[in-house]
């Protein structure tokens, strides 16, 4: 008898497109989609299918006939086994070109809506060492790279400092050089792997619980400042303090050190107590003359530049006057409720982390912003007809909601109170459609702009001016 999900291999397929989660798109014999991880559009490939579905099949490129005139080198040696840049391989002009694709299809497929003219992608000028945080995650269990394998290393030491393998939670791939953090990113989690390996400071090892060293987070501003947070599994002063001074005196560049104690399963530090071991408990960032400090639980943009040209975007289709009531949904450390406050009569914005609504509310004192006002709590529970009669009818709504986007009871109430303007700034176009065809009866969209903020990935924002009908 057959097996049901039997391996094929389908021989010299045309790569046709590129398609949701940076998969590629090839039409199988039978006219079956293919969806592929490691080919590029143009490829001509034999394909290895790994999954068979009742309507696609899911599978790998196995060998290359033809390869495509929009791939490029990847820079980096761990392309391919790192899941961090999927789309290194392929030239950045087209990575822009998919993105937008994937926007226009997003809006007007799933989304059903009627769209302006579109601008086209802003891209990014750095398409590498553009992010500003990092977190490498320790392991004494390191991924085996096929090199490895195949040359028969002898291997006394497991140790890793690096990001997990695709889909794998207690498998992790070290990391020599990311080109996704500028300099001393490399340096600090290098030397700091080695000085704890030489000093036998365990590693973390998932599966069994166990290991001192759990993460370690680099942060870089666009100030300059830096801040190093080391996460540890339990309390062993004797090694933490060993630890911390070494990279205090290596890297006196570090303006925040800090660690965390975590003995739980999972290393989110949102409900741990952060404790600054050395210099502040925050690092700067600067924005056209505004600071923002940003802590070390505190979302920010982690591509500071390409945040500020969002911002500008996000302002611009806002068209304020200075007469505007504006609430900024979703506003994290209220940086686009600053942003735009000089430009509006008074600004709302509404988040759910304490810690950011507290950064918020300090960053607009420092920054002498006295028409900015911070509330925390969550979106669907906050934002409700009281809220509105206590704060009053907004003219503009910015909402920058998390990738699931908004939750309908939010965007029922934004119906209801049915603001002039909607900004709607989203990092996942297809749950922004969703939204938007909620918003259909009222709204109609008149801007569209997509921004890249992570190149050589499949990731795209986007900015979509709503009015009133
Ligand atoms: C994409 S970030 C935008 C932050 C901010 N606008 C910025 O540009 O830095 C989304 C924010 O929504 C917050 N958030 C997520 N779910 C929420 C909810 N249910 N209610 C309120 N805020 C929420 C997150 O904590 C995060 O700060």
């Amino acid at each position: 008898m057959a097996r049901k999900n039997r391996r094929q291999i389908f021989e010299h397929i045309e790569v046709i497109d590129a398609g949701a989660k940076g998969k590629s798109i090839a039409k199988a014999p039978d006219g079956k989609v293919v969806f592929l991880t490691n080919a590029v559009p143009g490829d001509v490939v034999n394909i290895q299918t790994t999954k068979k579905r009742k309507a696609y099949y899911e599978g790998i490129a196995t060998q290359f006939h033809t390869y495509s005139d929009k791939r490029t080198t990847p820079k980096c040696k761990h392309f391919g086994t790192c899941g961090g840049c999927k789309w290194q391989f392929m030239d950045y002009q087209h990575q822009l070109a998919y993105k937008q694709n994937e926007v226009v299809n997003n809006l007007t497929r799933l989304g059903k809506i009627e769209l302006p003219e579109i601008t086209p992608i802003l891209g990014s000028k750095d398409q590498y060492f553009y992010r500003n945080k990092m977190e490498f995650s320790f392991s004494d269990s390191r991924w085996l790279t096929l090199e490895e394998i195949q040359n028969n290393q002898e291997i006394d030491n497991r140790n890793a400092l690096g990001f997990h393998m695709p889909g794998m939670w207690d498998k992790i791939l070290d990391i020599e050089h990311c080109h996704l953090q500028e300099d001393p990113s490399n340096a600090i989690r290098n030397e700091v792997k080695a000085f704890a390996t030489k000093h036998q400071i365990p590693f973390y090892n998932a599966r069994k619980q166990e290991g001192l060293l759990r993460t370690l987070m680099i942060r870089i501003a666009s100030t300059g400042e830096i801040m190093v947070l080391v996460q540890f599994f339990y309390d062993d002063a004797e090694k933490r303090t060993l630890l911390m001074d070494f990279i205090a005196d290596r890297f006196p560049e570090v303006t925040s050190l800090q660690y965390v104690i975590n003995p739980k399963g999972n290393d989110t530090i949102y409900d741990q107590e952060v404790v600054c071991y050395k210099g502040k408990a925050y690092i700067e960032e600067e924005m056209e003359g505004l600071r923002f400090r940003v802590n070390a639980k505190s979302f920010y943009q982690t591509n500071s530049k390409q945040a500020y040209e969002l911002y500008k975007i996000t302002r611009e289709f806002a068209g304020l006057t200075g007469e505007e009531l504006v609430y900024d949904l979703y506003t994290g450390t209220g940086t686009i409720a600053q942003f735009v406050a000089k430009n509006a009569k008074k600004v709302i914005g509404v988040e759910a982390v304490p810690e950011a609504i507290e950064d918020a509310k300090e960053n607009a004192q420092r920054n002498k912003i006295d028409n900015a006002e911070f509330y925390v709590g969550d979106m669907k529970k906050v934002f409700t007809s009281d809220f509105i009669d206590q704060h009053g009818q907004p003219e503009v709504v910015i909402t920058d909601p998390p990738r699931d986007g908004m939750h309908k009871d939010v965007v029922a109430q934004l119906l209801q109170i049915s603001p002039q303007k909607i900004v709607y700034v989203s990092c996942n176009s297809a749950t922004q459609a969703r939204d938007l065809a909620l918003l259909d009866r009222d709204y109609k969209v008149t801007k569209v702009q997509p921004v890249d903020m992570f190149p050589q990935t499949y990731h795209v924002e986007n900015v979509v001016l709503l009015e009133k009908r």
